[in-house]
């Protein structure tokens, strides 16, 4: 059978396995170089990059994982994960960290503050809903959240989020304040593809929708490398049933 690999370094690789699962796909760990050998796809979770990158750069991971996007074999990242597959991040710790890079974008690493910041939201995702059936909206868990600030002519956007009113910018990051502000809505992107990679800025895999999953991987089937159709017929069958369900029902 087929498998999705996860980097599993740091961060929500669990919770992503465990989302594939319940989709009929079989997702497996990914700690070395060489196993990457061994999947057509990655899912880089979400978690903290800096550590996320120390960890892979001591496991000596950036080659391999910059050869496996190079070859175009399907990689979805999720908040670190997105961090990792830009091509450029600001707001980063001192000293910096090592990107994998491949999607040409700009990711503040923090945008959306700290951890007391971290947020649900429902956002309106047209494109998924198009692919996946289901509601326009997909309920997004921001945690520590990246943003993505520009973009390329290649990339598409997925997802936008605008930010509410009691939010100002600053410093190119968002900062609440308390008081209402006239300050214009701004949107900032927070899913977007490009080709064979996808990035969303919040945890798909904490939430018992699992369209994103089953999004990426028609990735994995329209790349045609190593997933035969039979086993995502049998990951649609799944979602679906688990859609008319279970789409808001939070699994934490
Ligand atoms: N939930 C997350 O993955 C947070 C990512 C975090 N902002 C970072 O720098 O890695």
């Amino acid at each position: 059978m087929a498998v999705v690999g996860v980097l599993a370094l740091q961060g929500s690789f669990n919770e992503h396995i465990a989302a594939l699962r319940r989709l009929g796909m079989k997702g497996v760990e990914i700690r070395k170089p060489e196993q990457l050998q061994s999947v057509s796809s990655l899912i880089i979770p979400g978690g903290e990059s800096t550590t996320m990158a120390k960890l892979a750069e001591f496991h000596n991971l950036f080659p391999a994982l910059r050869e496996f996007v190079q070859m175009g074999k399907p990689v979805w990242g999720t908040c670190a994960g997105l961090i990792f597959l830009a091509n450029k991040a600001v707001g980063q710790k001192e000293g910096g960290q090592e990107l994998v890079g491949g999607l040409n974008c700009t990711v503040h690493r923090n945008y959306f503050g700290s951890q007391i910041q971290s947020f649900e939201a429902e956002l309106l995702v047209p494109e998924l809903a198009s692919q996946e059936g289901g509601p326009e909206t997909f309920r997004g868990v921001f945690i520590r959240a990246p943003a993505v600030l520009e973009v390329g002519p290649e990339v598409e956007v997925l997802a936008d989020y605008p930010i509410p009113s009691n939010k100002v910018l600053y410093s190119s990051s968002a900062v609440e304040i308390q008081e209402e502000s006239a300050v214009p809505e701004k949107k900032v992107i927070v899913a977007i593809k490009q080709g064979n990679l996808l990035g969303t800025a919040f945890h798909p895999e904490l939430t018992a929708d699992t369209r994103w999953h089953s999004y990426f991987l028609k990735m994995v089937r329209d790349v045609g490398e190593g997933t035969s159709n039979t086993t995502v017929a049998v990951s649609e069958t799944a979602s679906s049933s688990d859609r008319q369900t279970k789409y808001d029902l939070p699994i934490f």
